[in-house]
C-alpha cells in the first residue's frame, strides 16, 4: 500500500511528492504550492472530461458491436455501413481546408529528415545510448549486423569482412557525396587546403562533384586532417581519418570510419515500451527524463568486462571552409511520449479518493521536467526554439485531440510557460483518428509537430473495432490489405494538405525485427519514398543504417511530388474491414497462427509482469527475434480473441497452445537467472495475464492490454513485497 502525503486536495505517493519537490521543481521557478494547486485543478477539472471521453469510446464500440452482430445475420452493405458510422458520430464531417499554425519548431522537425529512434525511458543505459545516437558508425553497423547478408563469425576483427564493409560504405559515399572524378573506392589521400577539400584517387586530383557538400573539417593533435564534414539532403556525415586504428592503417587514405548523422530525433517513451504501474515506476521514468533534460543523467555500464560511466555527449565542433566555427548537435532531439487518455494511476488520489488519470499527471510532470532544458543558459539544449515535444498516443478522433490540447493549455498556464510551448505529436494509430485525420490535425493546429502512423496499435484497433463483423485475416495477411495502404497514404496526403511540410514531421512506423538489418535496408527505404520525414527504428544501429535511405531519397522533393499527384481520398479502402471472407483456414494454419500469437504474447508478458520489462525481443516460431511491446501484444491478443469469438478455434485449443508455448518461452529464457518458469504450474500472474488477454480480449477497452498487464504486475509486485 503506497504511503501518501496530502498536497492541496490530493493524496500523493511519498516518492512522487519527494521527486517533484526535491528534484523536478527546484530551478524551474515554479513554487511547490503553485504546482500542487495547479495539478489539483487540472485533475479535478479535466478528470471528469477524460472519463466522459472514455465513456464515448465505450458507447461507440457497443453500437458497432450490435450493428455488426445484426448485419452478420442480415447481410453487410457498405453504403449502409458508412451511413451508420456517420449516424453514431464515428465518421465526422470534414471542414474547410486549412494549414497548421504551429509556432517555430526545431530544425529536426521542420527541415531535417532522418530516422526516429524510440527507447524505453525506464532503461537509463538505453536512453542515454539513444540520446547519443545522433551519430553512428556506418562501418560498425555494417560489420556487426546481417546488413551484408551474413553475421560476423568469431570475436576479433576479420579483415576480409572489413573489406566488404569498406566496399559497401564507399559505394554509399559514391551515391551520397559523389566525386567529380572516379570513385571513393580508389581514394588514396584527402586534404583541405585554404578551405577547399581535395581528394586524390585513380583519376588523379579531384574533389566533390558538388563542392557545396563540403562543410568543414577537424585537425588532430598531430596536425593532420582527422575529420571531414559533408552534407547531403540536409543530413551530415563525417569521414574519419585515423592511421592509428587497424582499419585506418589498412586504408590507402587512412579512412578509419564513416560516421552518419543517424537518430535525428528520439522518442523517450513513457508508454508502450515501459511497464510503469505505480509511483515507484513513474518516478523512475520521470527521473530519467529529468536527467536528460537537465543533461546530467549518468549510468554505470559494464560492457565486455569494462566499467564505464555513460553520459550525454556534448556538441560536435568543426572548422568551416572559411575558418568559421561550426557546432552541430551531439544529441538526438528528444521527444517524450506520454501515456494516452485511458489509464489511471495509484500514484495520486483525487479529493474523491479516486486514482488520477495518468495522462494528466504525465502531461504536467514531463513538461515540468523539460523546463530545465528551456531554462538552460549554457551548454547543449534539447530545443533551440524553446519547445517541449510531447507524443500523445492512442487518441480516438478529434474530440480527444482537442482534449489533449486543452490539457497542455492548462499545463502551460500552471507552469508559467508561453502558450504553445508544448508541441504535440499525434499518433495516428486508432481507426477513429485515421478516418477523421484532417479534423484531428485541425484540433491541434497550433501545437502539432508530427503525425505518425503507428501501424501496430492501428492494426490492433482494426481488429477490435470490427470484432463482431466476423473472423479477421491472419496477422501476416493483414499487412497487405487495402485499409493499411489507404491508411499510410492518406496520412501523408492529409498531412501535406494541412501544411505540415517544412514545419512538422509526417512519420512512419517501427521496424519490429531488430536483428534483420538486411531486410530493413531493403524495405524501409519505402518510408522516405512514401514522403515520410522520419520513421521509427528500434536501436541506434538500425538508425545508422536507416539514415542511408534519407541520403538516397530527398524527402522534401518527394513530398512535393506526392502533393502534386492529388491522390484520391480512398476513404472506402480505409473502411474496408480485413475479414477472412471466403477463407477456409486449415487446422494446421489455425494451429500455427494461434501458437505464433501465443508465443509472442507469453514471451512479452512474462517479462512485463514478472520483471517490469516493457519491451522485449521475443523469438517467433521461426526463431526470428521480434520487438514486442504493448502494441504488438494488442494485435496478437485481439487476433486470438477474434478467432475465439467466431469459433475458428476453441478455448481448449487456445489453452493448449498457451501451455505448449509457455514451455517454449521457458526454454528461451533458461539463461536468465531472474526468470521464473511458467510451466508446469501455469498458475503465475504472468501466465494468467496472457490468458486474460486472450479469453477476455473482446471486452478490453479498445482491445488495449494495459488494464490486464497493470493489474497482474501490481499483484506480482504486492506478492513480492
Ligand atoms: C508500437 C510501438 O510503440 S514501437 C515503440 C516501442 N518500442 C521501442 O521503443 C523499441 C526500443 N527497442 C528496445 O527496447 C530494444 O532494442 C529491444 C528490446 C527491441 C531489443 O533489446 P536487446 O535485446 O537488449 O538488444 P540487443 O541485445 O540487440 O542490443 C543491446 C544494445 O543496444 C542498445 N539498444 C538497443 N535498443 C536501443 C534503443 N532503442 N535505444 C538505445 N539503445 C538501444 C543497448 O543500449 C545495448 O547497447 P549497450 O550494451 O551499449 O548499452
Ligand atoms: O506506437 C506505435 C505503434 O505502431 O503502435
Ligand atoms: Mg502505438
Amino acid at each position: 500500500m503506497a504511503q501518501r502525503v496530502a498536497r492541496n486536495e490530493l493524496q500523493v505517493a511519498v516518492e512522487l511528492a519527494a521527486f517533484i519537490e526535491d528534484q523536478a521543481l527546484p530551478g524551474t521557478g515554479v513554487a511547490p504550492e503553485r504546482f500542487w494547486e495547479g495539478l489539483s485543478e487540472l485533475l479535478h477539472t479535466l478528470g471528469p472530461k477524460n472519463r466522459a471521453l472514455l465513456e464515448t469510446r465505450e458507447s461507440i464500440q457497443s453500437k458497432l458491436d450490435d450493428w455488426h452482430s445484426h448485419r452478420r445475420a442480415e447481410g453487410f452493405d457498405f453504403e449502409d455501413y458508412k451511413s451508420f458510422l456517420r449516424e453514431i458520430g464515428y465518421l465526422l464531417p470534414e471542414g474547410d481546408d486549412f494549414k497548421i499554425e504551429t509556432p517555430e519548431t526545431d530544425p529536426e522537425f521542420a527541415t531535417v529528415c532522418g530516422p526516429q529512434l524510440v527507447v524505453p525511458i525506464t532503461n537509463a543505459r538505453y536512453a542515454l545510448n539513444a540520446a547519443n545516437a545522433r551519430w553512428g558508425s556506418l562501418y560498425d553497423a555494417l560489420y556487426g549486423t546481417d546488413a551484408l547478408g551474413d553475421l560476423p563469425q568469431g570475436k576479433g576483427y576479420d579483415p576480409k569482412r572489413g573489406a566488404r564493409v569498406i566496399e559497401r560504405a564507399k559505394a554509399f559515399l559514391d551515391e551520397a557525396v559523389p566525386l567529380a572524378g572516379g570513385s571513393w573506392t580508389d581514394v588514396t589521400a584527402l586534404r583541405v587546403e585554404n578551405g577547399v577539400f581535395f581528394v586524390e584517387n585513380a583519376v588523379g586530383e579531384t574533389g566533390l562533384a558538388d563542392p557545396a557538400q563540403f562543410l568543414g573539417f577537424n585537425i588532430s593533435d598531430e596536425g593532420a586532417l582527422s575529420e571531414v564534414l559533408l552534407e547531403n539532403n540536409g543530413l551530415h556525415l563525417v569521414i574519419e581519418i585515423d592511421p592509428t586504428t587497424e582499419v585506418g592503417q589498412a586504408d590507402p587514405a587512412d579512412i578509419a570510419d564513416v560516421i552518419l548523422e543517424a537518430a535525428v530525433s528520439t522518442i523517450m517513451d513513457c508508454e508502450d515500451s515501459v511497464a510503469c504501474v505505480d509511483a515507484e515506476d513513474k518516478v523512475l521514468a520521470y527521473g530519467n527524463w529529468l536527467g536528460l533534460m537537465k543533461g546530467d543523467l549518468r549510468e554505470n555500464v559494464v560492457k565486455n568486462g569494462e566499467k564505464t560511466v555513460r553520459r550525454l555527449e556534448g556538441d560536435y565542433q568543426f572548422t568551416g571552409g572559411g575558418g568559421e566555427k561550426i557546432t552541430l548537435k551531439g544529441r538526438s532531439l528528444m521527444l517524450v511520449r506520454n501515456v494516452g487518455h485511458l489509464m489511471t494511476t495509484p500514484a495520486i488520489l483525487t479529493r474523491d479518493g479516486e486514482e488520477a488519470y495518468e495522462g494528466l499527471m504525465d502531461a504536467m510532470v514531463t513538461t515540468l521536467c523539460a523546463m530545465h532544458d528551456l531554462k538552460k543558459t549554457e551548454g547543449p539544449r534539447n530545443s533551440v526554439t524553446g519547445s517541449v515535444y510531447v507524443v500523445k498516443p492512442k487518441m480516438h478522433g478529434p474530440e480527444e485531440v482537442a482534449f489533449a490540447t486543452e490539457i497542455f493549455d492548462k499545463v502551460e498556464e500552471v507552469l508559467g510557460l508561453p502558450r504553445y510551448t508544448v508541441k504535440l505529436g499525434i499518433m495516428d494509430e486508432e481507426r477513429r483518428t485515421s478516418v477523421n485525420l484532417k479534423e484531428c490535425i485541425r484540433a491541434a493546429k497550433n501545437r502539432v509537430a508530427f503525425i505518425n502512423t503507428g501501424f501496430l496499435d492501428r492494426t490492433g484497433d482494426e481488429i477490435h473495432t470490427s470484432m463482431q463483423a466476423g473472423p479477421m485475416l491472419s496477422k501476416g495477411e493483414m499487412k497487405s490489405q487495402p485499409w493499411i495502404e489507404a491508411y499510410e497514404d492518406r496520412n501523408v496526403d492529409i498531412g501535406l494538405a494541412c501544411g505540415l511540410a517544412g514545419k512538422a514531421q509526417i512519420g512512419k512506423g517501427m521496424w519490429a525485427m531488430p536483428d534483420k538489418m538486411a531486410d530493413m535496408l531493403e524495405a524501409k527505404v519505402n518510408h522516405p519514398l512514401a514522403g515520410a520525414n522520419c520513421a521509427w527504428v528500434p536501436s541506434p544501429t538500425a538508425a545508422t543504417l536507416h539514415a542511408t535511405h534519407y541520403h538516397k531519397i530527398d524527402v522534401k522533393r518527394r513530398q512535393q511530388e506526392i502533393a502534386a499527384m492529388n491522390r484520391p481520398a480512398r476513404l472506402d479502402d480505409l473502411l474496408t474491414i480485413p475479414l477472412a471472407r471466403g477463407k477456409n483456414y486449415s487446422e494446421e494454419e489455425i494451429r500455427t497462427e494461434i501458437e505464433n500469437n501465443a508465443q509472442g504474447i507469453l514471451g512479452y508478458v512474462v517479462r512485463w509482469v514478472d520483471q517490469g520489462v516493457g519491451c522485449s525481443k521475443v523469438p517467433d516460431i521461426h526463431d526470428v527475434g521480434l520487438m514486442e511491446d504493448r502494441a504488438t501484444c494488442r494485435i496478437s491478443s485481439q487476433a486470438i480473441a477474434n478467432w475465439l469469438e467466431h469459433g475458428l478455434v476453441s478455448e481448449g485449443q487456445v489453452m493448449e497452445a498457451l501451455r505448449k508455448m509457455a514451455k517454449v518461452v521457458d526454454r528461451q529464457n533458461e539463461g536468465d537467472p531472474n526468470y521464473r518458469p511458467m510451466a508446469p504450474g501455469y498458475d503465475g500472474f504472468a501466465f494468467q495475464a496472457a490468458c486474460d488477454l486472450c479469453f477476455l480480449g473482446t471486452v478490453q477497452p479498445s482491445g488495449y492490454t494495459e488494464p490486464v498487464l497493470h493489474q497482474r504486475r501490481l499483484q506480482e509486485k504486492e506478492e513480492r513485497a
